[in-house]
């Protein structure tokens, strides 16, 4: 038996549940937000967090419309005592937001806590104790009546001290700590205590919070568990149920959702789930996902830069580039037919209809980001994305036999410098294989006329120090030009593909034309740009033969 031993872990117990009716639920409004960034996210930082910082990720809290923010935890230190001080003397909390501080159940802590909260509007009260089986027995060393004692003791000191401010209105909040790893009907049990306590109603209800103070099982057991908690809890009519959930298995923001199917009314969490080990529940995420189910999701996350870079500077984390909805690359398509199904979706797109992108499942400028990171090259990209970066950054529109012709040029250069390739350098390749290609022949003066219902062109055809002159005649200057280098080169060449486009809509908007021959049987592709669209026709066409006279040994007739 290696150290990588298995049978150590025991799984969890599923509940004994039938007829469980969350599943069949769906989330159609957002629940009350609670954020913990400024508690939970901060007591789980290598360095908590400066006045200064905590002030900055209350600023943005309060702006993308959190009305309920966990401040601290004011017994524990004197910055945190501090900044709930500084924010109630400088009249910093805004009529509809309300603070909350967390703390113990116990005495000193709780006469501590109401002191920092003197002179408040509103503030919810949060204690907690662990009820957990573990903590029972192995850190209290108590059994389920003296876990009982400490959390009713400790509710009825909080409403001791509220009387004391009677200014203020009190909302109270009770968790028992671990609740995942409480046997639920303690869970319950103590929970009843507590707000037989408080007597809340209707009008003035109690928060009974439930964490997943660590995650220890699937979401769907957690969702069976608020759906049994619910079920059984007093006073129900009178409870908010509030969702606390970490993410040790990856499914903190999967088990609030459920959570919140199976009864919960409000949900704690960070933003990017920063907080204790992998983290709280992210309401980035959380919101995003109801967000992209065309539910409101009560907060206003539309600059997104805003917050990742708040957070970082606060917490001194660094985001991971495939974070949900915010990381750097979330919205990027390397590989190709990722491209090619984007490109199509967008271009398709009628602003007028519900989003249908393949690949994107919200719009990217919804959160302030922009097209161009849509699609990125490398050698896993292909024609579609390519394209799609030419037409974005420099207006050109390339058909389609051109993207399969340059990709192979792009591709190339991407497996040859093992790197990512750049708009820029995507646009100096195009120039480089198709506008200044340094070919054979290049086009002198030329004068066309128009005679019996045909066009005939001569023109001047330069090779190194030596000039040649050409005569041709066919319908439009086009064909005249094939013509002439037929007779020039001897060999048969057909007009297989032609396409144009003005580069912009001002009056000397230059025009390029995209040209394909068949030559002896191959084909070449050529691109001409000028302000003049014949000039650009000819350069495309002498183009695509300068690059079958760079592969075919041709000598003029
Ligand atoms: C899951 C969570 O996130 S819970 C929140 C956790 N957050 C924090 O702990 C950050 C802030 N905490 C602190 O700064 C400190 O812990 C303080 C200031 C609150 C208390 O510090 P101290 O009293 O020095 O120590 P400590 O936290 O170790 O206290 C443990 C004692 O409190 C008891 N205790 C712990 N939690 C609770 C509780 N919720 N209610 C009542 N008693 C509790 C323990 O049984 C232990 O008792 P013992 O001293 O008789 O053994
Ligand atoms: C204090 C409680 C709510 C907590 O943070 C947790 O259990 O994770
Ligand atoms: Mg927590």
């Amino acid at each position: 038996m290696t150290a990588f031993d298995h049978s150590k872990y025991p799984a969890f117990k599923p509940i004994a549940m039938s007829n469980r009716r969350w599943p069949d639920k769906t989330l159609d409004t957002a629940p009350t937000w609670c954020s913990v960034d400024l508690r939970d996210g901060n007591q789980a930082l290598i360095e908590p967090m400066t006045g200064r910082q905590k002030s900055r990720l209350w600023d943005l809290l309060v702006k993308l419309g959190f009305k309920e923010i966990e401040v601290g935890f004011p017994s524990a230190s004197g910055h945190d005592f501090d900044f709930v001080r500084e924010l109630i003397d400088n009249n910093r909390i805004p009529e509809d937001v309300t603070i909350q501080v967390l703390t113990q159940a116990r005495p000193d802590l709780i006469e501590k806590t109401f002191e920092a909260l003197k002179g408040v509007r509103r503030a919810i009260v949060h204690v907690y104790n662990s009820t957990s089986t573990v903590q029972r027995e192995q850190v209290f060393g108590l059994d389920r009546e003296g876990i009982i004692d400490i959390a009713v003791k400790g509710a009825k000191l909080v409403q001791d001290c509220a009387a004391r401010y009677p200014e203020t209105e009190w909302v109270f909040e009770y968790s028992p700590e671990s609740f995942t790893g409480t046997e639920l009907d303690f869970a319950v049990e103590v929970c009843n205590a507590v707000t037989a306590v408080w007597q809340p109603t209707p009008e003035r209800p109690a928060i009974i919070n439930l964490p997943a103070t660590v995650e220890m099982s699937t979401p769907n057991v957690y969702a069976d568990q608020i759906e049994w908690f619910c079920d059984r809890v007093e006073r129900r009519e009178s409870l908010l149920i509030s969702l606390h959930t970490h993410n040790d298995r990856g499914c903190a923001v999967a088990a609030a959702e459920l959570g919140v199917l199976a009864g919960a009314d409000r949900v704690e969490g960070t933003l990017m789930g920063n907080g204790e080990r992998t983290g709280n529940m992210d309401i980035v995420t959380m919101a995003m996902n109801l967000y992209s189910q065309g539910v409101d999701p009560m907060l206003d996350l539309s600059n997104m830069d805003e917050i990742i870079q708040t957070c970082k500077e606060c917490t001194q984390l660094p985001l991971h580039p495939r974070h949900p909805y915010a990381g750097e690359l979330v919205f990027t398509a390397f590989s190709g037919s990722h491209q090619d199904a984007i490109k199509k979706c967008l271009a398709r797109r009628d602003e007028t209809s519900p989003w249908e992108v393949a690949y994107l499942p919200i719009d990217p400028a919804d959160i302030g980001r922009s097209y161009e990171e849509v699609i990125r090259i490398n050698s896993q990209s292909g024609k579609g994305g390519i394209a799609y970066v030419l037409e974005r950054t420099h207006g050109l529109v390339l058909p389609r036999w051109l993207q399969i012709d340059f990709s192979r040029a792009v591709q190339a250069y991407a497996e040859a410098s093992e790197a990512e390739v750049e708009p820029d350098a995507i646009y100096d390749l195009f120039e480089k294989t198709y506008l200044h290609d340094q070919g054979r022949w290049c086009l002198g003066d030329y004068q066309v006329s128009r005679a019996d219902g045909a066009d005939r062109l001569t023109a001047s055809l330069n090779e190194g120090q030596s000039s040649h002159t050409l005569n041709g005649e066919g319908s439009g200057v086009v064909a005249s030009f094939v013509d002439a280098m037929q007779r020039f080169m001897g060999r048969k060449i057909v007009l297989v593909e032609y396409s144009e486009h003005a580069l912009s809509q001002s009056a000397d908007a230059e025009a390029v034309c995209y040209i394909q021959l068949n030559i002896e049987g191959e084909r070449y592709c050529g691109v001409g740009r000028s302000h003049d669209i014949v000039q650009a026709s000819l350069d495309g066409i002498l183009g695509a033969i300068n690059k079958a006279a760079a592969t075919q040994a041709i000598e003029a007739a």
